[in-house]
């Protein structure tokens, strides 16, 4: 089978787009197209697999896999990929339009120069902030703030949030030494979250600034995550170090993001995303 692809990135997240308005795949095969284009060596390489395609509720739907074939319900450097994807390819024609994930429908704003989107803006909608909407494990009506988690004899402070998917934030005095390779594949697979989590350390240097490092459920470390980096705006204003309403630059290995969580509780994302390249993946 000859499958045409795009592969984009947003921060240097990046993914097989596949284009399933020109192209249909059967839903059987997804989660092993999803492990085999992701393969760096037997396949094209990639944080993980998206589909681009029709939707009932939005101008346009997207459907995100990670490395291993798991399916996520949500995707925020996706999003932006998808939405600079949509208007370039002529899917839209107007700047803000609406993208159906399995989290729920979002709205972007596209900015344009030269017929090209440079910047994206995404109202990603309400955090999740009760324990069983996380989901994680224990008293059902509390929120996650600064508990105390240990995990391979390391004590942590974990602060809990969902942006459609799930998010175990931890503050750090230095994001060089987060350990992120030691403890991130131990905490995503921590039985306290049911359904695996997306594990994210921050270091605050302001008000109006972190950094930011990443291991990503069913991918592993990535040069970024957009739910990630909201999880984290949202995670830094429950804990005291940044404001409401305030921008916030988040710094991610790959680059950077403005995050907004606003008095309405709604989060904004702002960044790029780009095209890497085009061609026909043989499966
Ligand atoms: N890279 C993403 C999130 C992708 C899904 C995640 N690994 C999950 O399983 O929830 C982003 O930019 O948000």
């Amino acid at each position: 089978m000859e499958i045409p692809f795009i592969k984009m990135h947003g921060l240097g997240n990046n993914y097989i787009f596949i284009d399933t308005f020109k192209f249909n795949l059967e839903e059987d095969m997804l989660p092993a197209l999803a492990r085999k284009v992701s393969d760096p060596h037997t396949g094209i390489g990639s944080d993980g697999l998206i589909l681009i395609h029709p939707s009932d509720q939005a101008e346009v739907g997207m459907r995100i896999f990670n490395k291993d074939g798991s399916e996520g319900r949500n995707c925020g450097n996706g999003l932006r990929c998808v939405a600079k994807y949509a208007y370039e390819y002529g899917l839209v024609n107007q700047t803000s339009f609406k993208i159906e994930a399995k989290s729920g429908v979002v709205e972007a704003s596209v900015s344009v120069e030269d017929k090209q989107v440079t910047d994206i803006t995404i109202d990603m909608g309400k955090p999740k902030l009760e324990r069983s909407l996380i989901p994680m494990a224990g008293p059902k009506a509390d929120q996650v703030v600064a508990e105390q988690f240990e995990v391979s004899h390391h004590p942590l402070e974990l602060t809990a949030v969902s942006m459609g998917n799930p998010h175990a934030v931890f503050f750090v005095e230095d994001i060089q030494t987060a350990p992120v390779h030691e403890l991130g594949p131990i905490i995503t697979d921590d039985q306290r979250f049911p359904e695996g989590v997306n594990v994210e350390f921050v270091e605050v240097v302001s008000e109006q600034e972190v950094h930011f490092r990443v291991w990503e459920r069913g991918s592993g470390i990535t040069q970024a995550c957009g739910t990630g980096a909201c999880a984290a705006g949202v995670a830094a204003v429950l804990n005291g170090y940044a404001r409401k309403n305030s921008e916030i630059l988040v710094h991610l290995s790959g680059g950077d993001l403005i995050i907004r969580w606003d008095e309405e509780d709604r989060v904004w994302m702002t960044g790029p995303a780009a095209i890497i390249a085009e061609g026909t993946y043989h499966y």
